[in-house]
């Protein structure tokens, strides 16, 4: 495997038993196989079992809650989620925002447990915040590009190259990853060329007709 990180987030994309997770969670698989590219993803917190338990892939949650075990009702607990066979968790996405004192919160308790974590941030100011706070990685993404399928390492290829000299200069142990819009071999490889070191994506991949060419075209350039 190269040092290369793909992460597919599902978001809430796939209705249904979870059997769509798996499909997709399959592909991406196959694809990580095919070509030697680490592939993990993201579904919802009640596939993540299902997933992790049918296919051999690394699993993320796409958040969790800084809560132990006892007296808290509808959180994600972090012993759960890694009992469930996650590897790791996306920590303040776009779309699931934290303050900055539960993302510090949500790393340690995903440390305490063994799991990665990749922080979301909307820019390089926080993408530097973040990066003091010493997670696996930071993943940027300028929020008005999500979904949009204009690929940030076109659009903005400056919030991915501030991200990742300001990361540096802060933590230098923290990655880069860079998302929204991303769902091409040419997006990827201009993702890598700009100092990431791989991307977090969703809905060019999950939406596609067919997940499976749409991942190995998004590695085809690496
Ligand atoms: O978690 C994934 C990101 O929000 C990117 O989403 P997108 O690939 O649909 O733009």
């Amino acid at each position: 495997m190269s040092s290369t990180l793909i992460v597919l987030n599902l978001k809430t994309y796939l209705e249904g038993t979870g059997e769509g997770a798996v499909k997709v969670a399959q592909a991406c698989k196959e694809v990580a196989d095919d070509s030697g590219i680490e592939i993990g993803v993201a579904p919802q917190f009640c596939d993540i079992y299902r997933v992790a338990s049918q296919v051999d892939l690394p699993v993320y949650s796409q958040s969790l809650d800084p809560v132990g075990a006892g007296s808290f009702t509808g959180h994600a607990f972090v012993q759960s989620i890694k009992d469930a066979g996650a590897v790791g968790t996306l920590i303040n996405h776009s779309e699931c925002r934290l303050t900055l004192a539960n993302i510090d919160a949500s790393i340690t308790t995903a440390r305490n447990a063994a799991l990665k974590t990749i922080v979301c941030t909307n820019n390089v100011a926080t993408s530097a915040a973040a990066a003091a706070l010493g997670p696996d990685y930071v993943a940027v993404e300028p929020p008005e590009l999500i979904g949009s399928g204009i690929p940030v390492s076109k659009a903005d290829p400056e919030v991915v190259t501030g991200s990742v000299e300001a990361v540096k200069r802060i933590n230098p142990a923290v990655q880069v990853l860079c998302g929204a819009g991303i769902s091409k071999g040419e997006d990827l490889a201009a993702a890598l060329e700009l100092g990431s070191v791989g991307v977090l994506l969703a809905s060019g991949i999950v939406k596609a007709a067919d997940p499976k060419a749409a991942l190995e075209d998004l590695v085809s350039k690496v």
